[in-house]
């Protein structure tokens, strides 16, 4: 993995860098002649500042190419997209945060965090001060001096959380995070992530398969149709934000509705490749049953 995938740097100097999001009409595909793949597209989508966007869809639709193409790592085939007004590039575009952690073994947890904060033009002198709050952030205090093997897969993958945070990036992507984690280390990761998202403000682009994490998460969730992925489904996710209870979030009438609809959605496209403009409001039948099964 190249550095730049592990780490941010600093805003380019050249842009506002606001961290919106603007895909034009995007599509991409992979290899050539017969091997010739199109992944995601065509898509158009804005993410304007603050926004958590959270991209849902079935198994090969194009949630991580489309994280991909945000992030810089891959260029589209057709169309534009823009971070800040600008081409993105990798490294400085976002923060990213993947499905595993990959931190550095030979560092300490103290050694990885201070690594993204040299990256991101932090001077030596200011770097404690930054990684000790930036582990606070994560909930990780005071375990700079641990090798990232002694502490769980859970606290690894909030130490990634806290090096994607170091440059303090208006732009965050998380593709899948927390998929191989066990349902409590998930939750309360989930839970670090809406907090921290709705005290620094970042937009966020995150990507996964559960509706049940799209709905805690999202203020907007996007279903993709089965690949090549386009825009089934565009919907905003008008729960409390902010200071809530957690646990009363999940067990409240509108986030086991807003659930099933958005598990019904992407049954619907991984089946039939959904498309916009067709009716969606079928997906409100039967969602007493299907939320207990989400
Ligand atoms: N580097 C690559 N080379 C060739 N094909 C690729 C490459 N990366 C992805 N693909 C193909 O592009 C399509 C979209 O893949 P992508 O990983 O973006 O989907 P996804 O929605 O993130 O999938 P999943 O939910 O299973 O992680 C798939 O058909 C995949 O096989």
């Amino acid at each position: 993995m190249s550095s730049s995938e592990t780490t941010t740097a600093p805003a380019s100097t050249t842009t506002k860098h606001d961290g919106t999001v603007r895909l034009d009409h995007v599509v991409h595909r992979y290899g050539r002649g017969s091997a010739n793949v199109t992944a995601v597209g065509p898509v158009d989508l804005t993410v304007p500042v603050g926004e958590f966007l959270v991209l849902v869809g079935p198994s090969g639709c194009g949630k991580s190419t489309l994280l991909r193409l945000i992030a810089g790592f891959e260029r589209p085939t057709h169309g534009a997209v823009r971070v800040s007004g600008a081409e993105p590039r990798p490294g400085t575009a976002a923060g990213v945060v993947f499905q595993t952690p990959r931190l550095f073994p030979w560092r300490t947890v103290g050694g990885n965090i201070d690594l993204a904060l040299r990256y991101a033009g932090v001077d030596r002198a200011h770097r404690p001060e930054r990684r000790a709050r930036l582990l606070a952030r994560v909930g990780l205090e005071g375990t700079e001096k641990r090798r990232t093997w002694e502490i769980s897969g859970g606290q690894q993958q909030r130490v990634a959380i806290a090096r994607a945070l170091a440059a303090e990036n208006p732009l965050l992507l998380l593709d899948e995070p927390f998929a191989a984690l066990d349902a409590l280390t998930r939750e309360r990761l989930q839970e670090d992530v809406r907090r921290v998202a709705a005290q620094t403000g970042r937009t966020t682009v995150f990507v996964t398969h559960s509706a049940d994490e799209a709905v805690f998460l999202g203020s907007r969730i996007v279903v993709l149709t089965k690949g090549p992925g386009t825009v089934a489904l565009d919907l905003p996710i008008d729960l409390p934000r902010g200071d809530v209870d957690a646990e009363e979030l999940r067990e409240s009438r509108e986030f086991a509705e807003l659930r099933a609809r958005v598990s019904h959605e992407v049954k619907a496209a991984a089946a039939h490749g959904h498309r916009p403009g067709e009716p969606t409001d079928a997906s409100m039948q039967g969602i007493e049953e299907r939320t207990s099964q989400s």
